[in-house]
């Protein structure tokens, strides 16, 4: 493709995207199904305009609507080449020259619509706070009361472009093994300092799923901080564990090593897409001690028969995913107050459910990877005013059998956030949960010991 072209193809993509009436991966995903014969070098560039379209979606129709334009995928993206990437108006009218696939010939509007923003930048004083952080006015709002001076900083941080993180396979060798099997495959990488499982890609576009660590189970990809949630579940070989919304097994797989095929790990969701390629990662992970079950719901009455039957119970909730916005930045305008209630509802119900197979002594572990106190702290008080056999196990407890690393978190609170801005990770909320009474873990990983020695499937 000519760099016209691609140009051309973008503002293609972009048009499919800026209804955001699907998340973008998904529509990237059949826009490049349908167009197999673009390569490599054309899809980065296409999906670095696009996407960097999106990121600056609010600035971007800020700029179009004071200049009097719309803001069509067209008009988006070649205000995105002035004000982000720099061109001259001239530049722009240069590649679209209507040749081949270029784009057609800038109308005499357009023109100066560049011309008007040839100079300037993203970025103008005269935004609002929303409009410079590409957020909708009430969830500034949101962020404001939350997180007071650093809400700039945290939103910022939310803008960047997520890393690739993997996560080492204990499975199948250690961190030292995995550098330098990547290595061999020249995807060179560098120690997370957080996760003791986890290689930070240098660049973060390496085909990763193309190399041999990759397919034989040895890395999965999985952000430093949903590594940390997976380790602090504390999931010791020999205990029942259950994934209450395990998804495509991202935590599945994580705690999955950590008991290295000892004792009971249950994988359940809704989706049954998602529990399919749970189980393609599975297999590639050499897990053999994991049992999937798709639930109706929440209520399923299949729940009711493993009534107070887990040591550790994870909630991972479905949630406004506000804390990966990096990694999705269509969402924070597809999130809205009635949606966030909805989800904030959802997480109460399921926790409710979720609640019930825990046993006496046995650990209920909240996450979400949202950062807005309704999907976290403030259902977590909900949930232990309502529930007085449950107790917070700070999170700092668990921490140096897990890392080496310094606490991440606050110590004076019980439960563990992790933020973009702080700990470069996605943004993460956990609290762990204690249900009153003797546990019998102990003896459970004992059972599984004698068990394992005998050769035994558990
Ligand atoms: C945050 S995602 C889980 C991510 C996954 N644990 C991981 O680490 O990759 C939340 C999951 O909850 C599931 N879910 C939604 N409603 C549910 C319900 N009522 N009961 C159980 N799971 C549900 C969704 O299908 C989704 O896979």
């Amino acid at each position: 493709m000519t760099p016209a072209a691609r140009i051309q193809a973008a503002v293609d993509l972009t048009e499919a995207l800026l209804p955001l009436e699907r998340p973008a991966d998904q529509i990237v995903a059949a826009f490049l199904r349908q167009r197999r014969y673009i390569g490599g070098g054309d899809r980065r560039r296409i999906l670095e305009l696009s996407y960097g379209v999106l990121r600056a979606r609010a600035k971007l129709t800020w700029w179009l609507n004071s200049v009097g334009d719309e803001a069509s995928a067209r008009a988006m993206v070649t205000a995105y080449l002035v004000l982000a990437e720099g061109w001259s108006a001239d530049q722009v009218a240069g590649s679209f020259d209507g040749q081949g696939f270029n784009p057609t010939r800038l109308e005499a509007g357009e023109r100066q619509m560049l011309q008007a923003l040839s100079g300037k930048s993203l970025i103008d004083p005269a935004q609002s706070d929303a409009v410079r952080l590409e957020v909708p006015d009430w969830l500034w709002t949101h962020f404001a009361a939350l997180y007071g001076d650093s809400a700039e900083t945290e939103l910022s941080a939310l803008l960047a472009e997520a890393p690739t993180d993997l996560r080492v396979n204990l499975m199948k060798g250690d961190r030292a093994a995995a550098l330098a099997a990547l290595a061999k495959e020249e995807i060179l990488c560098d120690e997370g300092s957080l996760s003791p499982l986890a290689l930070k890609i240098r660049d973060g576009r390496a085909p990763i799923a193309a190399t041999k660590a990759f397919r034989n189970g040895l890395v999965e990809v999985q952000d430093e901080g949903s590594q940390l949630i997976a380790l602090l579940v504390d999931a010791k070989p020999g205990l029942r564990v259950c994934d209450f919304c395990a998804g495509a097994g991202g935590k599945t797989l994580a705690l999955g090593a950590v008991m290295q095929n000892k004792g009971q790990l249950l994988a359940l969701d809704v989706m049954k897409g998602r529990l399919d390629r749970a189980q393609v990662r599975i297999r590639r992970a050499d897990l053999h001690n994991i049992e999937r079950h798709l639930l109706r719901d929440h209520r399923d009455p299949w729940l009711k028969r493993r009534k107070a039957k887990f040591d550790r119970v994870l909630v991972d909730a479905p949630c406004s995913g506000s804390g990966a916005w990096r990694r999705n930045p269509d969402a924070r305008w597809r999130l809205g107050e009635e949606e966030l209630r909805r989800l904030v509802g959802l997480q109460a119900e399921i926790l409710e459910s979720a609640q019930r197979l825990v046993k006496p002594g046995g650990r209920l572990i909240y996450a979400t990877c949202s950062l807005l106190a309704e999907e976290n702290g403030r259902q977590v008080e909900a949930f232990l005013a309502s529930h007085p056999e449950f107790a917070p196990l700070p999170a700092v407890n668990l921490w140096s059998d897990i890392s080496s690393a310094p606490y991440p978190g606050d110590p004076a609170e019980a439960a563990l956030t992790l933020t973009p801005a702080r700990h470069g990770t996605d943004g993460f909320f956990m609290a762990v949960l204690e249900r009153a009474g003797e546990s019998d873990a102990h003896d459970d990983a004992k059972d599984s010991d004698k068990q394992d020695r005998r050769g035994k499937e558990v």
